[in-house]
């Protein structure tokens, strides 16, 4: 199983689907546009951060699941990164003691239950997308989600500059398994077909370097 990690809008939609079909293999999606919370939330963040949260880990957890079954499936952001999002919230007053760690306590109970936990196997690699607050702006404005544009709502500003402030420190962090980075700054990969095959070629690379270090 490979995961994708980055910014609201980087592009890991895009890059799971381009990866899985060029692997042949099953994209796990995230659940946005069919998720009734997501518009609660940017309306009302304080009332709706924990509901939230709830309903995205458990479908992270539902999907990464159905993804370990087979080989170099592709999952679009993962149950690791879920916690990032939650505790950005919670620090911003948006959850309460309680909440925080009633959530703590059900994420690690989830975590024991991941079926490679026991065998300790984690994700054949985890692919990051790295992006400058500006490319990630004008990928949202493209997108056009309205909850997610600043011009509706000016707080989501410092909301973006936090959260890709601690990307950073997440990527540093996670210790599950083999890891990389792609600059979607320098990478157009969804309207450029030759960044495109650059960054298959950088991705199949570290899978065949993965593949050999376990033979
Ligand atoms: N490298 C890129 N170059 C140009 N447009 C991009 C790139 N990556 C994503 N986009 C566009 O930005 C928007 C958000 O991309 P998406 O894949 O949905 O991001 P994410 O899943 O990370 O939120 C889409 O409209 C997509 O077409
Ligand atoms: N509060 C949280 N919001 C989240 C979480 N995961 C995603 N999101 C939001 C961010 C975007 O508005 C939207 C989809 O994200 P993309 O990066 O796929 O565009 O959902 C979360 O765990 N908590």
């Amino acid at each position: 199983m490979i995961v994708l990690s980055g910014m609201i809008g980087a592009g890991k939609s895009s890059l799971t689907n381009i990866l899985a079909e060029h692997l042949g293999t099953q994209a796990f999606y995230e659940q946005v546009d069919d998720n009734p919370v997501l518009p609660l939330f940017y309306a009302n963040p304080k009332k709706y951060a924990f509901l939230l949260q709830i309903y995205f880990l458990n479908k992270r957890f539902a999907s990464i699941k159905r993804a370990l079954a087979d080989d170099n499936n592709v999952l679009d952001r993962s149950i690791y990164e879920d916690a990032l999002f939650f505790h950005m919230n919670a620090e911003m007053g948006r959850a309460t003691e309680q909440e925080v760690q009633v959530y703590d306590e059900l994420l690690d109970n989830m975590m024991e239950e991941l079926p490679y936990a026991a065998h300790k196997k984690a994700p054949d690699l985890l692919i990051h997308l790295v992006i400058s607050y500006d490319k990630m702006l004008a990928h949202i404005q493209k997108r056009g989600r309205p909850y997610e544009q600043p011009q509706n709502d000016a707080s989501l500003v410092d909301y973006y500059h936090n959260l890709l402030d601690r990307y950073q420190q997440w990527y540093q962090d996670y210790h599950y398994g083999p890891k990389m980075q792609i600059d979607c700054d320098k990478y157009d990969f969804v309207d450029n077909l030759a960044d495109r095959q650059a960054v298959l070629r950088i991705i199949d690379k570290k899978l065949q370097e993965r593949k050999t270090l376990d033979n």
